[in-house]
């Protein structure tokens, strides 16, 4: 068998294309891929301030040294940072910053590292002491989209870029098909996702699948951080990345197709949407009179340990604001092993 570009010896076996490739030739390919996605996306304009959310773990590491080589080989002209939040878990977020500031001192790019415990009064430590495992990944989802979006709005960057890859996106969607989310089925494989008052959100590797991702960053010689998450429970979501994983060993194209499918839904016009507004506590773009976050820190406040679930925080959200509520104020976030498929 021969490299199916050059005839060298091949490596790599890509898992997106299914061609066997040598390893020069497959990291060419993977970053022209990216590339290719940020043309056809149009996710970036020439002058940019842009934010690269850096957990340390393999997507986003490898997000952030692909964006910067792109940057400059086709200038993009963009101005690139990187934003890490810690949730405050020992033995895991400790660890993966290690990485990020390796990622920091490789590529030269300014770091800002922002706390849960000075955003909110409360490391995911802490809450977790506090309220158990049951419902943390609420907590830390909502939490960290709002960290992420103050943080890159301080840095007066005007995107946030995230490492959402192809299989997180697949997973998304299938979770909105499975709980009959409509609106954010619609939404949930835009390469651009975020509403008027939040920072537009993009994804440069939603078409590049974990598999090569992981490739790359080992053909490159990457430091990331490989630990799941120790509170991460047996989530729904997992139970969807079983089940495309198994899908994707008899057709590695059931991924893209996922996301395909979702890009192409159109809303009928009689589904409504939530009209957002600014939360009444802390300022944040929000479609209730209390934020997410906020709602979330009354009931840690105030002890109520079964705050997060639906129900509970609609009953409490009416006592607070003594307003009308829909069902949007679901749990929501951005945490890959929480119960809700958001978009992001
Ligand atoms: N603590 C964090 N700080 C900054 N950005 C984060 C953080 N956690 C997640 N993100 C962003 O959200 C994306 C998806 O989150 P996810 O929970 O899948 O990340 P991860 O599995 O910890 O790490 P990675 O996606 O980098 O492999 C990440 O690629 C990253 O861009």
């Amino acid at each position: 068998m021969k490299c199916q570009n050059c005839g060298s010896p091949p490596k790599i076996k890509c898992a997106k294309t299914s061609a066997i490739l040598c390893a020069k030739c497959f990291l060419d390919w993977f970053e022209e891929d990216v590339h290719n996605t940020i043309q056809k996306t149009l996710i970036f304009n020439k002058g940019e301030k842009i934010a690269i959310g850096v957990s340390g773990g393999k997507d986003s590491t490898v997000l952030a040294h692909i964006l910067y080589n792109l940057n400059k080989r086709h200038d993009y002209g963009l101005e690139l940072v990187l934003l890490c939040i810690d949730e405050g878990i020992k033995g895991y977020r400790d660890d993966s910053i290690r990485e990020v500031r390796k990622n920091e001192e490789d590529l030269g790019l300014p770091l800002t590292i922002l706390s849960y415990k000075d955003i909110y009064g409360w490391t995911m430590d802490e809450i977790v002491a506090k309220i158990g495992k049951k419902n943390n990944c609420t907590f830390c989802g909502v939490f960290r989209r709002q960290a992420l979006d103050r943080g890159a709005m301080k840095s007066g960057c005007v995107k946030l870029v995230t490492g959402h890859n192809a299989d997180d996106i697949a997973e998304t969607v299938l979770m909105n098909v499975l709980r009959g989310d409509i609106a954010r089925l619609q939404r949930c494989a835009n390469a651009i996702t975020g509403s008027e008052g939040s920072l537009p959100r993009v994804k440069p590797l939603k078409y590049s699948y974990e598999k090569d991702i992981v490739m790359y960053a080992h053909h490159k010689k990457l430091n990331y951080f490989c630990t799941e998450c120790i509170y991460a429970p047996n989530s729904y979501r997992s139970h969807a990345r079983t089940y495309i994983k198994d899908l994707e060993r008899e057709r590695p194209q059931c991924i893209l197709d996922l996301i395909y499918s979702a890009e192409s839904l159109s809303l009928k016009e009689d589904v409504s949407l939530p009209n957002l507004t600014y939360c009444e506590k802390c300022g944040y773009i929000s479609s209730q009179t209390m934020c997410k976050a906020c709602l979330l820190l009354y009931g840690l406040e105030n002890n109520d340990l079964t705050m997060g679930t639906t129900r509970k925080s609609l009953s409490i959200l009416k006592n607070a604001s003594g307003t009308k509520v829909s069902n949007d104020q679901k749990c929501g976030g951005d945490c890959s092993c929480e119960k809700a498929a958001v978009d992001f």
